[in-house]
């Protein structure tokens, strides 16, 4: 990152005036946030009195340009709890730094979210998943963190945090508990796993000496998001749950005919978009219920 370009980043100012904007817009408070990972927009079809607005009408948003990432930000209510959804995140590969890919985060912090629900699509390493199972993040390998790559570089915030903050309980324990439990009852028991996710750079998908390796360091899927919105949520202390859709597995031998594509990627998040609707519903109504709504 090239520091000399320090003036760009975002400032506190900045970001309080994208969500003054939306504030002034949207009359009611979004308690839990929902980023939406690639074919997975269809979360946020369902909210009820809706109110959209594309990236390209907030001031100081970034765009979404990949497929599958519509590009809008919609408020409304899931089972009757007020959230607010990113229909479309933002990735590195698009050309965004990673602070700019997780600003919208601290929009939510500043609209009062307390909740983050960051969800993505991956490829599984772990040899048990399939696809279509959910992997339910208890930890990630920061692996852009690795080479020197980080949301929080430059200048601290203090309003939004601590210059360096812990980041050995960045997974909500109790809500991965909770989500296993939900996930249970809803007939998901043999498609349910918690597992360390990691994400790379992209836009290409990994070697197949890259997948050996990242298994080899603990990863059980790998994806190209939600590490830097993870970092950038805990540091203003908001609580996380993180899941991955795994839409393919990772090929790790040579001499597979397989190929990845983001065709699979979109098709699997198809396939599996009305179990995770239910899913995340009730992740969403227990959190309410128990966490935002307690004194
Ligand atoms: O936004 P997510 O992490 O769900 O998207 C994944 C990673 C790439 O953007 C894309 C590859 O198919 O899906
Ligand atoms: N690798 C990286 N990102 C991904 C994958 C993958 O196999 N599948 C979906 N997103």
């Amino acid at each position: 990152m090239n520091f000399s370009a320090n003036q760009e980043l975002y400032t506190y100012e900045m970001i309080e005036q994208t969500a003054d904007f939306l504030k002034l817009r949207v009359h009611f408070q979004p308690k839990i946030g929902i980023i939406c990972g690639s074919g997975l927009g269809s979360l946020a079809q369902d909210l009820k009195d809706r109110i959209e607005f594309p990236y390209s009408t907030i001031p100081n948003f970034p765009v979404s340009t990949v497929e599958g990432h519509a590009g809008k930000l919609i408020f409304g209510f899931l089972s009757k709890v007020p959230v607010v959804c990113m229909q479309g995140r933002f990735h590195f590969y698009e050309g965004y730094p990673l602070w700019k890919c997780a600003m919208p985060v601290r929009v939510m912090k500043l609209m009062g979210v307390s909740h983050l629900i960051a969800t993505n699509a991956a490829g599984g390493l772990h040899k048990n998943y399939k696809v279509g199972d959910i992997m339910l993040v208890k930890d990630h390998i920061n692996m852009m963190g690795f080479a020197g790559n980080n949301p929080l570089q430059g200048p601290n915030e203090d309003r939004f945090g601590p210059r360096f903050p812990p980041m050995n309980k960045a997974y909500d324990k109790e809500l991965i508990k909770k989500s296993i439990e939900i996930g249970e009852n809803l007939g998901l028991k043999d498609n349910l796993h918690t597992g360390v996710y990691t994400c790379l750079g992209g836009p290409n998908f990994e070697t197949v000496a890259e997948l050996r390796a990242l298994k080899m360091l603990g990863c059980d899927a790998v994806g190209m998001s939600t590490v830097h919105e993870v970092i950038t949520a805990r540091h203003c202390d908001m609580h996380v749950l993180a899941f991955s859709l795994i839409t393919n597995e990772c090929i790790l031998e040579y001499d597979s005919q397989n190929e990845p594509n983001h065709e699979e990627v979109m098709d699997a998040a198809k396939m599996r978009q009305d179990t995770l609707i239910k899913f995340v519903g009730k992740i969403v109504d227990y959190i309410y219920k128990e966490r935002c709504c307690r004194p």
